[in-house]
């Protein structure tokens, strides 16, 4: 059981948001790499305003961070692999680039991420053949992802075709251990399950990247009540970083120690920048991080 295996990461999604680009447009690069280091964190994940390789290079050696990943949007089901691949390459080459360890994907034919549908009930379903053509497109990726060194994680998400327990067990069952691994996301299975710990259990030996996303049960109530889309669901603050939600992630992170885990858990909460204050959050973040999963002493 070690703690030292293990990056802890925060996702530049609290200060910009790729789903809505309008949000938070005023916080700049240097602004957020910045933050993170106020926030005591060791590197990030890219996102979507990001510049090309070498710039962010320099920005993050100036810094002492890392990158852990980022996220890519497959449409296997829809387009083919072979067009999958083709832009799954570049993905792949720029992540080389900036010496990241994993590619994120997840599948997003028919997902409701970004539209006004009831995330909580409107969610796409795939057909079997749908499903071979996924895990099959998967396996080729995972390949192409080990060819520059990363390792491909597969997001399950709210509002896609592998949301849920049942789907992600398909998903791995489907797929290659050797080429396609999972990311675990704390808040989008609690959101979908109504707990986060089934899915660790079963899939821990799959588990190569982690999201640790909290979540305001009142609030995620209140949108599943008024059968909110995902995008409103977040902007109304179902989202939170952990410590101050209702997960209690002692529990997911002793998990993951005892497996010897070794990885990043990134902090990845998105909320309203202008609501939530990105730095303040990411430090409130750290302080739990320290005090209740690690208990090493935050001087105060
Ligand atoms: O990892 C993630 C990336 C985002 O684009 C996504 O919407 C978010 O919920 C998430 O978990
Ligand atoms: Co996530």
């Amino acid at each position: 059981m070690n703690n030292s295996n293990i990056s802890w990461g925060i996702a530049p999604i609290g200060w910009r948001n790729d789903d809505i680009p309008e949000i938070g447009a005023e916080n700049t690069l240097s602004h957020l790499l910045s933050d993170i280091v106020v926030a005591g964190f060791e590197g990030t994940e890219v996102g979507g305003f990001f510049p090309e390789a070498e710039k962010l290079n320099k920005e993050l050696r100036l810094r002492n961070l890392k990158i852990a990943g980022q996220w890519f949007s497959s449409f296997i089901i829809r387009d083919g692999v072979e067009k999958a691949s083709k832009a799954f390459h570049t993905h792949c080459e720029y992540l080389q680039e900036v010496n990241a360890d994993v590619a994120v994907v997840s599948e997003q034919t028919y997902s409701i991420q970004g539209t006004s549908k009831n995330v909580f009930t409107e969610k796409p379903y795939f057909t079997d053949q749908e499903w071979q053509e996924l895990c099959q497109g998967l396996n080729k990726l995972g390949k192409i992802a080990d060819q520059y060194n990363l390792k491909l994680v597969y997001h399950h998400h709210l509002g896609t075709g592998v949301e849920t327990l049942e789907e992600v067990d398909r998903l791995l069952e489907n797929t290659d251990p050797e080429h396609v691994h999972l990311l675990y996301d704390t808040g989008h299975i609690y959101v979908s399950a109504g707990e986060c710990m089934t899915l660790l259990d079963k899939h821990i030996e799959r588990i190569q990247h982690v999201h640790f996303k909290d979540i305001r049960q009142d609030v995620m109530e209140l949108c599943k009540a008024e059968g909110k889309p995902f995008l409103q669901s977040f902007l109304t603050g179902m989202f939170t970083v952990p410590g101050d939600g209702c997960i209690d992630f002692t529990e997911p992170y002793q998990r993951l120690l005892a497996k010897d885990y070794e990885g990043w858990i990134v902090i990845e909460a998105e909320q309203d920048p202008s609501i939530a204050h990105p730095l303040e959050y990411a430090l409130k973040a750290r302080r739990y991080i320290d005090e209740t999963l690690i208990k090493r002493k935050v001087m105060s």
